[in-house]
């Protein structure tokens, strides 16, 4: 129902009861419709689920589906036919109860498939071991082996199934399927012999004849032909596109393996379906008496192969009726061999079911729970109905008398738990119905048991007059006789109507042959007809219990089966008569709502409440919509909702509470509540997603946290405990010095090796800084003892090395001045007071200059150079004057410190007093000093030169 709430709005409601025009019909086709065509086959009416025939694949079956079914609560998701299934089988192991399914509907909508789905859905989810594997197996297998022998392709359904069936599983305290057992109901033998237009026979004859394997046909006499067999060709449609009789074949085989039937017991049985095609072809042809004869006697001659009978007996018995000995008439022959098929095939069905039950009995004795799947016939209305359609359309009004019943006892028994006022109900109670059929004396069953059994001869039409007679004042019975004018046209004088719950069926009373065949088949030696027919029948001089009779008490014991256990039922609707997906044919549905009783169980639903809820369940789902109860309540939950429900502002009509639950009246009061809490959603949200986001960015925050406090500590482990490996380096390090500096003078051992090394090491290190830059540089670094010759043998090295570098770096000119050093040291060295003074001071070329004049007379003046002119020039007067001047250039190694002068020459007399030499060209040689001052030097005038020395 939550799940209903909130998909409301979507596709109509998942459960009728929300439908606020409960009694609509219309309204409920439209919400039928509605969700038809979006695919949603699935609607609850409370726990009933209504199932509408899609005619084409949804994917809604797989076992990822399945998965999302198992173990959810009912009410929490779409409607399906798995939650019908879980919730039963929940209950089951919950309180260890006992369940059936009940699934109904017309031919072709859809039981048979939505048994095989929740055989499926136990197969796939429940609890499961490798013992247990074959009865799973088993289970799931004897469904096509039931369908091969008792579903046949009709008008409405290419798989309909032609008999009642329910099938117990058994399941084990752990919740296993441990086992099971079949009962079925009322296979449709008529269609052995006969088959409407565009109808086939049962599925087996034509899977033996499509694909039994040659040697098989051949022992039965068998041809894989089925135009051959008159049982085979009145439908005229023995092949179907829809239907696959090869592959069926196949799993057919597979299963009769699995099931644990024998070669004898599988060769005896298709050794009946032979029979019942060999019986299909014997003709018998009038003799001279009048007198039915068979023509054919090699149909005979195989049928005494197949399923051996005395064949001469058999022949003539098949002549003379079977009944007595007196001769048949050629009619009464066709009908006495199409009856003997009938009984054949009828019992033979029957075996089956036995026999697959031996296979799937579980032998251990201890307590089993089951959940029974009955999958039954749905109301049948056809043009002429016969005994079969009355049968099963008493079956349905008994199955929905007991469906009222039971919905209706659970109502009550709940109001009654809960402490509620038991309101009546108006419904309509079809045991009136029940009651014309089944009562005792009184009932039709009764007196069609009381015309077949009296003595003196019993027709259709003296049945038809003691029902008149009996029933004739039922509101639900009528003939054409009882009638008023209008409505006797639509009923035959063979006929009577009868007035079900789901509308009129007029059945016709004309019955069949009724010669007893079983003296003849009581003689059969195929194994299977032996166990069908026992001679035991034969002595018994009991009455013998009618068809009906029978019918009725195994209806009987299937109310009392189901009675006795916890019911879910499964509606299923057909949507149109052509099998075309998608097509919702509303006349066809509304006929099919009514006759299902849906609108009736409607209306039992929601007869007193639309809803009801634990106060647990409804107050955890709405309280967020008022305060008092958000976000936790603290009393109990009754007092919770009781507060809820006066915020909310419930009209005292509108709702009830009870012991443990509230009833909620209307869906409208229900649906505004709901409404309010979607919208109060998502207020919650936000804050919830706050809280969530808190709590999120505390727990990260807190994980960060921890992280980091685990990161510092490994990080301060890891300096720690370098650390300490350090302080260990240090003090290892410092105790090897020590040792070292104690052993510093032996010779190199491994108490010294690293000391010295170090030593040597920082002394060669600090040496690389300290050596001397120059020549005259004597610091040398002292040396630690063991590298003292190593010192030594360097000091040398870095003097040589350095003179090498002086020596390189001396100019030429440098070189002259140093030569000219060692020359003076040699003349003055400790021989003259300043000259030690004078060793700094480099002699300097430039000091001298000389000049002479272009004459030729011998007289130069040597310029002293003023910073030291204490005194004037020298001028001096030689003989050798070229020489003179040449070796004093060569001394002061500089040519051009020699000027030549015409005329002239200046001169320093003293410091700061300039004197001038004059040259001139003249008789004699002579040098004075001249008016002017100057000191005139005359030569003779081819040959007069002045030099003059001239300071540059
Ligand atoms: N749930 C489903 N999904 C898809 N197809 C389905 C479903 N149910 C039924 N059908 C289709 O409808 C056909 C008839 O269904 P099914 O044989 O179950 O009907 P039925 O009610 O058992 O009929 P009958 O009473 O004649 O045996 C199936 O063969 C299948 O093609």
């Amino acid at each position: 129902m939550e799940g209903a709430l909130t998909a409301r709005d979507r596709v109509g409601v998942q459960d009728f009861v929300l439908l606020d025009s409960h009694t609509s019909e219309t309204a409920f086709l439209d919400n039928l419709r509605k969700r038809y065509r979006e695919n949603l086959i699935y609607t609850y009416i409370g726990t009933l689920l209504v199932s509408v025939n899609p005619y084409k694949e949804l994917g809604i079956y797989s076992v990822k589906q399945m998965e999302i079914y198992q173990g959810v609560n009912f009410f929490e998701l779409p409607p399906h036919i798995y939650a019908i299934a879980d919730n039963a089988y929940r209950v089951m192991c919950t309180e260890y109860n006992n369940h059936f399914i009940l699934i109904s509907g017309e031919s072709g909508a859809g039981k048979t498939e939505a048994s095989k789905k929740i055989l499926q859905y136990f197969a796939v989810t429940c609890p499961t071991t490798e013992q247990l594997q074959i009865v799973r197996d088993r289970l799931l297998l004897s469904n096509p082996v039931l369908e091969a022998f008792g579903n046949a392709k009709t008008l409405r359904n290419d798989n309909s199934s032609r008999f009642g069936k329910y099938m117990d599983i058994q399941f084990d305290f752990k919740g296993a399927p441990v086992g099971g057992h079949i009962l079925s109901y009322l296979i449709e033998k008529s269609r052995v012999v006969h088959q409407n237009q565009g109808e086939r026979n049962f599925h087996i004859f034509y899977q033996l004849l499509e694909s039994g394997e040659e040697d098989l046909l051949r022992w039965l006499g068998l041809e894989p032909a089925p135009q051959k067999y008159m049982y085979l060709i009145q439908g005229r449609c023995a092949k179907v596109s829809s239907i696959n009789d090869k592959s069926d074949w196949k799993t057919v085989r597979k299963a009769l393996s699995v099931i644990d039937f024998t070669d004898t017991n599988i060769e005896h049985l298709f050794g009946v379906i032979a029979s019942v095609l060999h019986l299909g072809n014997i003709q018998y042809e009038e003799d001279s008496n009048g007198h039915a004869i068979i023509t054919n006697g090699s149909q005979i001659k195989w049928l005494s192969k197949v399923s051996p009978l005395g064949r001469r007996s058999f022949h003539s018995d098949l002549e003379a009726g079977i009944e007595g000995t007196s001769p048949l008439n050629i009619d009464l022959a066709f009908c006495a061999r199409d009856a003997a098929a009938k009984a054949i095939y009828g019992r033979t069905f029957t075996w089956l079911v036995n026999k697959i039950n031996g296979s799937l009995a579980n032998k251990d004795l201890t307590r089993k729970t089951v959940i029974g799947l009955l999958d039954i016939y749905g109301f049948e209305v056809f043009d002429t109905n016969s005994f079969e359609q009355f049968c099963i359309n008493y079956c349905n009004e008994k199955l929905q008398q007991l469906l009222i019943e039971m919905t209706l006892k659970a109502e009550q028994e709940e109001y009654e738990l809960e402490g509620i006022e038991w309101e009546p109900i108006p419904y309509f109670n079809n045991k009136i119905i029940c009651d014309l059929v089944e009562e005792k004396h009184k009932g039709i069953i009764s007196i069609l048991d009381e015309e077949c059994l009296r003595p003196g001869e019993a027709t259709d039409l003296s049945f038809l007059e003691k029902l008149e007679e009996k029933v004739g004042d039922h509101a639900h019975f009528l003939t054409r006789k009882l009638a008023d004018q209008k409505t006797r046209k639509s009923i035959d004088w063979v006929d009577f109507r009868l007035l079900h719950y789901a509308g009129e069926v007029t059945y016709c009373v004309v019955g069949e042959c009724g010669l007893d065949n079983k003296p003849v088949l009581c003689k059969s030696k195929n194994g299977i007809i032996k166990e069908c027919f026992l001679p035991l029948e034969l002595d018994n001089r009991r009455r013998p219990e009618t068809v009906a009779t029978q019918f009725k008490n195994s209806l009987v014991s299937l109310i009392e089966i189901l009675m006795s256990k916890e019911p879910s039922y499964i509606r299923c609707i057909k949507p149109n008569e052509g099998k075309e997906p998608g097509k919702f044919d509303d006349v066809l549905i509304r006929h099919q709502v009514k006759y299902l009783g849906l609108m009736e169980h409607l209306r039992v639903r929601r007869a007193g409440f639309a809803y009801r809820r634990k106060y647990e369940v409804f107050l955890q789902r709405y309280k967020s919509l008022c305060p008092a109860t958000w976000p936790h309540w603290h009393g109990s939950a009754s007092e919770g909702v009781e507060r809820l429900i006066k915020h909310i502002g419930y009209k005292p009509e509108e709702y009830k509470l009870g012991r443990t639950k509230i009833f909620i009246r209307f869906p409208r009061t229900l649906f505004a509540t709901e409404d309010a809490f979607e919208y109060s959603k998502h207020l919650l949200v936000t804050r919830i997603q706050a809280k969530y986001k808190g709590c999120l960015g505390k727990r990260e925050y807190k994980k960060q946290r921890k992280a980091a406090i685990k990161l510092e500590a490994c990080w301060r482990g890891v300096l720690a405990r370098k650390e300490a490996k350090k302080r260990m380096w240090a003090v290892e390090t410092i105790r090897k010095f020590i040792k070292g500096f104690i052993n510093r003078k032996n010779p190199i051992c491994p108490e010294n090796d690293e000391f010295v090394r170090f030593v040597q090491y920082t002394y060669l290190t600090k040496l690389k800084d300290h050596v001397p830059k120059s020549v005259l540089d004597q610091n040398w670094l002292k040396a630690p003892a063991t590298l003292e010759e190593t010192s030594e043998l360097l000091k040398k090295i870095c003097m040589r090395n350095l003179v090498r570098k002086y020596c390189q770096g001396i100019t030429a000119e440098k070189k002259a001045q140093l030569q000219q050093k060692v020359i003076a040291s040699a003349i003055f060295r400790g021989k003259k007071d300043g000259y030690v003074q004078s060793i700094n001071q480099p002699f300097a070329d430039t000091r001298l200059s000389i000049s002479t004049s272009n004459l030729s007379d011998g007289l130069l003046v040597v310029h002293v150079p003023e910073d030291s002119k204490q005194k004037g020039d020298a001028i001096l007067h030689c003989e050798h004057i070229f020489e003179t001047v040449t070796k004093l250039c060569m001394l002061a190694n500089k040519q051009n410190a020699v000027s030549i002068v015409q005329g002239s020459l200046q001169f320093h007399v003293s410091p700061g007093k300039e004197g001038t030499i004059t040259f001139t060209s003249g008789q004699e040689p002579q040098i004075y000093k001249a008016k002017n001052g100057h000191l005139t030097v005359v030569r003779p005038s081819s040959r007069t030169r002045v030099l003059t020395f001239s300071q540059r």
